[in-house]
C-alpha cells in the first residue's frame, strides 16, 4: 500500500519497500512483549539444568526453539499459553529473572528497538519463596543490566516494566498496587492477560477503579480470543488506556460492495479517541485471531487510520522480533519506511512514560532514525563506487 500522504509531497524520493537490513536499523518501539515469552531457547535449556528443572520437551537449543513455536501454532489461545508453564517454571530466582530482563533488553536493542514496555505476571514467579517485591526489584535490574550492556555495544534502548495480573486468577488489585508502588521505579503500567473467553476484564474492575484513582496506566488484552463485547468492557467499563490486540475490532466495521466503509459506534470510538491498538500479527495467526498477513486487519486499520502499532507478543513462541514483523507487513502490504515511521510514532505517542519524554523520542530519536535511512538512496552511488 501507498499512503495518500506521499501523493505531491516528494516528488523525487522513491517511496521503495525497506530491506530487512533497513528495517532492522530503523528505530522501533514496542509496547506488547511478554517477558516469558521471550526467552532465548539456549537460556531455557541452562536456567532449566540450573534450576533441576526436568520437564523440558528438548535438550537442544534450536529443536526447542521449533518446539515452542510448533507447540504456539495451535489455533486456539488456550493451547497457546500452555507452552509458558516451561518458561515460568525456569524462571523462579532472582539469578534467572535478572539473566532474562537483561538478555531481554539486549536482543531488543540489537534489533532495533529504542523504547520498549515489556510485561510479565510477578505472581507466576513466586514458586521458589520470592516475594513480589523481589520479582519486580530482580526484573528492573535486568533491564537496567541490559541497557547498559546494550550501549556499550553501541545500541540505545530504554526499556520500562508492565506489570500483568492473570484474568483467571484473583490477585488483580494486589497487582495494581504493586504497579503504584513501583511506579518511578523501573514500573510505566498495568496489563491483565490470560484466557479471555470466560475471563471478561470486568472480574476486576477494583483493581482498574484504583489506578485510575491512582491516575496510572493501563492496557488490557482484549478482542483477541473473544470479540465486541470483550473491547467494549475494556473500554467502557475498565477504562483501558491502550488495548492489547484489539484485532476484533474488525466485527464493527462494514464494508459494501462499493468499497465504503461504515464504522459502527465501537469502533469509531476506538478511532476517534485514538485508542491504541497493540497489535501482533503472527500472534494472532497462531491464536487463529487471523487467517494470514495479508488478510491481517491492520492492513485496514492502517488505511483508516486507527492508532494501530506493531508488536512482537511473544518472541519465543513466535520465533519473531520487531524486524521480522516489519518484514511480514512490508511483504504483504507493500509497506515503505514511511508506513514504518507512521506505526513507530503511534506507539511512541501511546507509551506510558511522560509527555515530555515520548516527544523527545519522536522528534530526536525515531525522526532523525528515519531520516537517515530514508536519505540513502541519494548516496547510493557513492556507496557502490567506494564498495
Ligand atoms: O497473547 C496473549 N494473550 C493473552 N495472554 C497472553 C498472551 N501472551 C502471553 N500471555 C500470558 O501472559 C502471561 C504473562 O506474561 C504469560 O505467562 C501468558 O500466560
Ligand atoms: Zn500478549
Amino acid at each position: 500500500m501507498t499512503s495518500a500522504t506521499h501523493s505531491g509531497t516528494d516528488l523525487s524520493r522513491p517511496s521503495s519497500q525497506p530491506t530487512p537490513e533497513q528495517i532492522r536499523r530503523a528505530p522501533k518501539v514496542l509496547l506488547h512483549d511478554h517477558l516469558d515469552g521471550g526467552l532465548r531457547p539456549a537460556t531455557v535449556i541452562e536456567l532449566a539444568a540450573a534450576t533441576g528443572y526436568d520437564k523440558l520437551p528438548e535438550t537442544d537449543a534450536d529443536k526447542l526453539g521449533v518446539w515452542f513455536r510448533e507447540a504456539a501454532d495451535s489455533g486456539s489461545l488456550e493451547r497457546y499459553l500452555e507452552t509458558f508453564a516451561h518458561t515460568c517454571a525456569v524462571m523462579q530466582t532472582r539469578d534467572a529473572l535478572v539473566r532474562v530482563a537483561a538478555e531481554c533488553a539486549e536482543d531488543l536493542a540489537a534489533d532495533g528497538v529504542v523504547y520498549a514496555e515489556v510485561r510479565y505476571a510477578p505472581e507466576q514467579h513466586l514458586e521458589a519463596g520470592l516475594t513480589l517485591e523481589q520479582v519486580v526489584e530482580a526484573v528492573n535490574e535486568g533491564f537496567r543490566e541490559g541497557e547498559r550492556r546494550a550501549r556499550e555495544n553501541g545500541h540505545r534502548i530504554r526499556v520500562g516494566a508492565l506489570l500483568t495480573a492473570m484474568r483467571h486468577a484473583a490477585r488483580a488489585l494486589e497487582i495494581a498496587e504493586l504497579a503504584n508502588t513501583y511506579r518511578d521505579q523501573g514500573v510505566v503500567g498495568f496489563d491483565i492477560a490470560g484466557a479471555e473467553a470466560g475471563f471478561p476484564p470486568t472480574r476486576h474492575l477494583d483493581a482498574f477503579e484504583y489506578l485510575k484513582r491512582e491516575n496510572n496506566h493501563f492496557t488490557i488484552h482484549a478482542g483477541e480470543a473473544f470479540g465486541l463485547p470483550s473491547i467494549w468492557q475494556a473500554l467502557q467499563w475498565c477504562g483501558a488506556d491502550r488495548l492489547g490486540h484489539g484485532v476484533r475490532i474488525i466485527d464493527d466495521i462494514e464494508i459494501a460492495e462499493n468499497g465504503t466503509v461504515k464504522l459502527g459506534r465501537l469502533a469509531s470510538y476506538v478511532r476517534d479517541k485514538r485508542i491504541p491498538l497493540e497489535m501482533c500479527p503472527t500472534s494472532n495467526l497462531q491464536t487463529g485471531a487471523a487467517t494470514s498477513y495479508e488478510e491481517h486487519p491492520i492492513g485496514l486499520l492502517r488505511e483508516l487510520h486507527f492508532r494501530a502499532t506493531v508488536n512482537t507478543d511473544n518472541r519465543l513462541m513466535s520465533g519473531t522480533s520487531m524486524s521480522r514483523e516489519f518484514e511480514h507487513l512490508v511483504k504483504a502490504f507493500g509497506y515503505t519506511l514511511d508506513d514504518m515511521q507512521w506505526f513507530t510514532v503511534n506507539a511512541m505517542k501511546s507509551a506510558f512514560i511522560p509527555f515530555d519524554e515520548r516527544l523527545a523520542m519522536i522528534n530526536d530519536v525515531i525522526k532523525p532514525g528515519y531520516a537517515e535511512l530514508k536519505s540513502e538512496w541519494l548516496f547510493r552511488h557513492t556507496v557502490t563506487e567506494t564498495a
